[in-house]
């Protein structure tokens, strides 16, 4: 069996000098910071216009402490944002690499793929930065889908080290190889993982979900309670404000994803507790609101 080959690998290694994310979110903003970071033109699109100024505000701030904390200069500071541009038009999305993190349904994953296969060259890789949905499945009927690959970021995305790169069945080697080095030039540790459900960590963690769910729905103890006691076991957060922090909505997409790949096995059931939460739009932190409240400091922050 031969492997897939990409268009622009013929003799060289994929060179990736500019990039772009789909969807300035919770996730797309911290890895756009990343990228500006480290010194790579980056267009950061949004379908909703209104994210893109609170999207420079954060980068802004992001790297505003990292100047606090003496890591970065106030001209580095400058440069970074100066690589960084905003758009609400998608044809300016343009790049050697996109990086998609937009919401967790296939269907919108897929529509964006093809939408972008159309204005980009052949040798463009298509990243995605999905928790849970199978890269093979993200690939199909999408032009040149040997550079379809998984490059899965974690949050806050500027901190953690972690990033798995998943070949699909039809993922180029050399696309991955392409992506796990750029992950590894943006200071990142990256992990090569397979194509299966929720891949490594949100495979395993998803147990602390869903377990803390179902204490809660069993009123074994109310989630402040949870919490404070697996932190003091030695995590770092609690599942009730780790899901504030991840987004109760966002979490809520991964694991009826998960539940489904799984073939609606029990253990990965989704909570009705937590799909409540979602309809009411108490999606955490970002919408100052989920399993606790954010008033005084805003949607984003805690
Ligand atoms: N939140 C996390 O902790 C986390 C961690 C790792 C991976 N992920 C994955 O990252 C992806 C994004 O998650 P998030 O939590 O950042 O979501 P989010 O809801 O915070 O942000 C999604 C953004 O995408 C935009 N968007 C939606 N559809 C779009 C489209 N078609 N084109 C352009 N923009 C579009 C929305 O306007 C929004 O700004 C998901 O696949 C999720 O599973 C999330």
């Amino acid at each position: 069996m031969t492997s897939p080959t990409h268009p622009a690998a013929a003799s060289q290694p994929i060179s990736i000098e500019t990039v772009a994310i789909v969807g300035a979110g919770t996730m797309g903003l911290g890895i756009a910071q990343v990228c500006v970071q480290h010194g790579l033109p980056t267009i950061l699109f949004d379908i909703n216009a209104d994210m893109l100024p609170k999207a420079r505000q954060a980068i802004a701030a992001g790297l505003g402490k990292l100047v606090e904390k003496q890591k970065l200069s106030p001209e580095e500071r400058d440069a970074a944002l100066a690589r960084l541009t905003l758009t609400d038009k998608l044809p300016e999305v343009r790049a050697d690499l996109i990086v998609e993190a937009v919401v967790e349904r296939l269907d919108v994953k897929q529509q964006l793929f093809r939408q972008l296969a159309e204005q980009n060259p052949a040798a463009s890789i298509f990243a995605s930065n999905t928790s849970s949905l199978p890269i093979t499945r993200l690939a199909a009927g999408i032009p040149h889908p040997e550079r379809v690959v998984g490059m899965h970021f974690f949050n806050p995305a500027p901190i953690m080290k972690l990033v798995e790169v998943i070949s699909g069945v039809a993922t180029a080697p050399d696309v991955a190889d392409a992506v796990f080095a750029l992950a590894g030039r943006l200071g990142k540790r990256p992990v090569r993982a397979a194509d299966a459900p929720g891949f490594i960590v949100n495979r395993v963690a998803r147990h602390y979900y869903v377990e803390g769910l179902k204490l809660a729905e069993e009123q074994v103890a109310p989630v402040e309670v949870i919490d404070e006691l697996l932190e003091s076991a030695g995590f770092r957060m609690g599942p009730f404000r780790l899901m504030d922090l991840i987004g109760v909505d966002s979490n809520y997409l991964v694991t009826s994803a998960m539940y489904e790949a799984f073939h609606f096995d029990a253990k990965f059931r989704p909570s009705r507790l937590q799909q409540q939460k979602v309809d009411a739009g108490h999606h955490g932190r970002k919408s100052g609101r989920g399993f606790y409240e954010y008033p005084a400091s805003g949607p984003g922050k805690g």
